[in-house]
């Protein structure tokens, strides 16, 4: 006998779709994103009114998205790689008119390594691409990686899901996230149905991390049946900017081994740094590796993440990261390895990607002075535009915003008038929701609010980057600062 649905209702229907799935939130790209692609395919279309021409996703660290110019060495041996035949003998004398000569050595060699970017690799990355990972980790950190604990990924946000999953044993297996925090965490466990387990910075202390609150949160949690095994450190920050100092670092690691916590380090935005005197990057592969206490430098569990995506480079698109596995057991290393094998490998453009990052050109090569001065050139202007978007944040009535010492945002406190409050309910919102969905209508900049990423009750924040083009972010500006004088003067009590 064949069973079948009523006509109208469809075999796979929202009511039966995975619940965990149902579960899942990812604000980055959420209701505010979304309604920004209507207002962009509308003003691409003529259709609608708006009072702006174009729409500024502030809402999402995508720097190309926003004409940031790809790094040309990079670009150039991506090229070479994609076309071979350019590399053939008898193209060389035409090709190296319009190719430097390392970039043409450098594709040479990881086609040597790769074979063909068409070609499936190695599950855990193309070994050489490996290795290059390893030795740039070694000269960072002054102590050797294995190339055979490191997994090539696609982007970073792969591999933080892979070890999410494989911590994830059951529902009471509880996961440390910080509030506020990048919501691929919150989303990934949602989807694993395991316990986040938050801790929260200190938005008055520059979103700093207290040894303490981590105490508070692990003891709290175990002692409700939660089987905490893991703690999430996002360093620099997303959305918060802050860096760690050398001291915390190593406090974290402390605190792990005591607490027998797996400890994952998302490290991906480790060069955007704005503070480098006073809150330079300090690994905690490094900080691990220095420890004092030769128990905690052999017992703890570190993995380690790092992208393409974030820095100066911007390859987003590409998907290219890797993670670095220390202390961890072997079995389960196969584990990961037979995860990473079911995918079959990451896409060859992104370990390229990863490959250049990680080794870039070097001085007296013949793109030093080029690669170095595009790198300069962007990261200069970051820090100058985080520092006038800071200041124009501050300078706003009812907003209050911590420095960006590190990542691509600013999460400033905004306070919202009980009116607001009032009309947000009514559009069952939150209050910074609807704050944000006023500020994308009114100016076509669209940023993600604070509810997005948790926040301590009853603060409002949003996060924004500051991505803007350097020639168009005055207006930017302006744009940002009439809007929320209007606002305010729409619902103030
Ligand atoms: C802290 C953090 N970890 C991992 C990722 C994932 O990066 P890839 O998968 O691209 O390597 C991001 C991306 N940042 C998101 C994307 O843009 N804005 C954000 O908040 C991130 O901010």
């Amino acid at each position: 006998m064949t069973v079948t649905n009523a006509p109208t209702e469809k075999v796979l229907n929202i009511n039966n779709v995975n619940p965990l799935i149902k579960n899942v939130e990812y604000a980055v790209r959420g209701k505010l994103a979304i309604r920004a692609e209507e207002i962009r395919t509308d003003l691409e279309t003529g259709k609608g009114h708006y009072g702006f021409s174009k729409v500024v996703s502030c809402n999402i660290g995508n720097p190309q998205q926003l004409n940031q110019a790809p790094i040309t060495f990079f670009r150039q041996v991506a090229s070479l790689c994609d076309n071979p035949d350019l590399l053939k003998k008898e193209n060389l004398p035409l090709v190296s008119q319009l190719y430097p000569s390392d970039s043409i050595a450098r594709a040479q060699t990881l086609l040597h390594s790769i074979g063909s970017v068409g070609a499936y690799s190695h599950s855990q990355g193309v070994p050489h691409i490996r290795n290059t990972v390893a030795q740039f980790i070694q000269e960072r950190d002054g102590h050797a990686a294995d190339a055979s604990h490191i997994f090539l990924t696609q982007g970073a946000s792969s591999g933080v899901q892979t070890l999410l999953s494989m911590l994830t044993q059951n529902s009471k297996s509880g996961i440390m996230i910080p509030i506020p925090q990048y919501p691929l965490y919150s989303a990934s466990l949602a989807l694993y149905g395991a316990t986040p387990v938050n801790y929260y910075l200190d938005e008055a202390t520059g979103w700093s991390l207290d040894i303490n609150q981590l105490t508070e949160s692990v003891t709290s949690a175990r002692k409700q049946g939660t089987d905490v095994r893991a703690l999430v450190i996002i360093n620099p920050g997303n959305p918060t900017g802050q860096c760690l100092t050398a001291d915390n670092v190593r406090d974290i690691i402390t605190f792990c081994h005591e607490q027998r916590l797996v400890l994952l380090a998302d490290e991906v935005y480790q060069t955007n740094i704005y503070e480098p005197e006073a809150r330079p990057f300090v690994s905690f592969k490094k900080a691990l590796m220095d420890h004092p206490d030769a128990e905690v430098r052999e017992g703890v569990e570190l993995v380690s993440f790092h992208s393409i995506s974030k820095g100066m480079i911007g390859e987003c698109g590409r998907r290219g990261g890797y993670f670095e596995c220390v202390n961890l057991d072997s079995l389960v290393l196969e584990q990961i390895y037979k995860m990473a094998s079911v995918s079959l490998c990451p896409n060859l453009h992104g370990q390229i990607l990863v490959d250049l990052m990680c080794n870039p050109p070097r001085l007296g090569d013949s793109s030093y002075e080029s690669y170095s001065g595009e790198i300069k050139t962007i990261y200069e202007s970051l820090v100058r535009r985080s520092k006038k978007l800071e200041g124009v944040f501050n300078n706003m009535e009812g907003v209050s915003c911590q420095s960006a010492q590190g990542s691509m945002y600013l999460f400033p406190q905004v306070t919202l008038s009980d009116k607001v409050t009032a009309a947000a309910e009514k559009e069952s919102m939150a209050p910074d929701a609807f704050y944000s969905h006023a500020m994308l209508e009114a100016t076509g900049v669209c940023v993600v609010p604070g509810s997005g990423f948790g926040q301590k009750a009853n603060t409002w924040h949003f996060r924004s980057t500051f991505l803007p083009e350097e020639h168009l972010f005055d207006q930017f500006c302006s744009d940002l600062e009439k809007f929320h004088s209007s606002f305010l003067e729409k619902y103030r009590d």
